[in-house]
């Protein structure tokens, strides 16, 4: 059994987080609500877990907000997003100061602006492993949908075209995270802008074709080295932002922006596990979890699989 090395107890904190604001199919809203009525809250007490739950998350008057949310620039729900993506900041640094391990579900992918940035509050030395068919790091300025949804890592390094309204009123000006602490796996579907932006700034990305090609177990192994040092030296704490869509449509199929040629079940089990294993986690991210989508059966499917890989990443295991 690894050890929490940077919790104080064995306490789970979860963040229902029914936004769908940061891009435009409605649904995915209902995703957290879904997981836990999976059960997911006795899976995760059944692993040891004290989870602490006082309901999903209100955004006071977002509705109201999102009704007359005009663009600015190309961002779709500005105003939206960021009053949202505040709030969670400030819920998930106030678990993570608490020695709490927040477990954020989506919802629509723009909320890790706020997960990535409370953890970060909290532990400034974190990594961020970032599991997806997308890297969402594109700017205000290179947005090709304006859907903030793909936007959020750009903001987190505060990359050019992030100093925008509204959300300078409440990110800081240097930004909390560096490329070198960040690390892609499951990209398949990158923009233009987005290619430049990885090349730029050197930021290291495993794409499926190197899922392939060394397999999962080493490509996992190399992002953690990449973020955090060779093993044995490894102790920055690690904030782990999952996208169901990483998995392929056939393992994931209820989400808004499906991608083929993803991660099998294991692969996206293994990733999940691995990390665990390092005892590093202090955050964990279940996004794009759209019940509404597709037929009841690929909707129940999605949501299982969001529970175990939640389970997987919370130290389930077989053996
Ligand atoms: N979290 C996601 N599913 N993001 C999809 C982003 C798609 C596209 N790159 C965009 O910026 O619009
Ligand atoms: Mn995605
Ligand atoms: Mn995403």
């Amino acid at each position: 059994m690894p050890q929490d090395r940077y919790l104080k107890e064995k306490s789970v904190a979860i963040v229902g987080c029914p936004f769908s604001g940061g891009q435009r199919r409605s649904g995915v809203d209902t995703g957290p609500n879904s997981l836990v009525a999976a059960g997911l809250i006795e899976q995760l007490q059944s692993l040891g877990w004290n989870v602490d739950f006082e309901g999903h998350q209100q955004f006071e008057g977002v509705n109201a907000t999102l009704a007359q949310d005009e663009d600015i620039g190309k961002m779709k729900n500005p105003r939206s997003v960021s009053s949202v993506t505040e709030a969670v900041a400030n819920t998930v640094e106030k678990h993570a100061k608490a020695g709490k391990l927040p477990l954020t579900l989506g919802g629509d992918h723009s909320l890790a602006l706020g997960t990535v940035s409370g953890s970060l509050r909290a532990h400034p030395d974190a990594a961020l492993i970032w599991i997806d068919a997308h890297a969402d790091i594109n700017t205000p300025l290179t947005t090709p949908s304006g859907n903030l949804h793909g936007c959020p890592v750009s903001f987190l390094l505060g990359l050019d075209g992030t100093d925008v309204e509204p959300f300078n009123a409440w990110l800081p000006k240097k930004p909390l995270l560096t490329p070198d602490r960040l690390v892609y796996i499951g990209l398949r579907d990158i923009d233009e802008g987005e290619r430049k932006i990885l090349k730029e700034n050197n930021i290291k990305s495993f794409s499926m074709h190197h899922v392939d090609k060394w397999g999962i177990g080493k490509v996992v192994e190399m992002a953690l080295d990449h973020v955090n040092g060779a093993p044995g030296k490894r102790d920055r704490p690690v904030h782990l932002s999952f996208d169901v869509d990483a998995l392929d449509p056939s393992v994931a199929p209820s989400t808004g922006t499906p991608v083929r040629g993803g991660l099998t079940f294991r692969e996206g089990h293994y990733i999940c596990e691995a990390i665990y294993e390092t005892g590093l986690l202090v955050a964990l991210d279940l996004m794009e979890v759209n019940p509404s989508l597709l037929e009841d059966k690929d909707a129940k499917q999605t949501i299982a699989v969001g529970c175990s890989l939640i389970r997987s990443a919370l130290g389930e295991t077989l053996l």
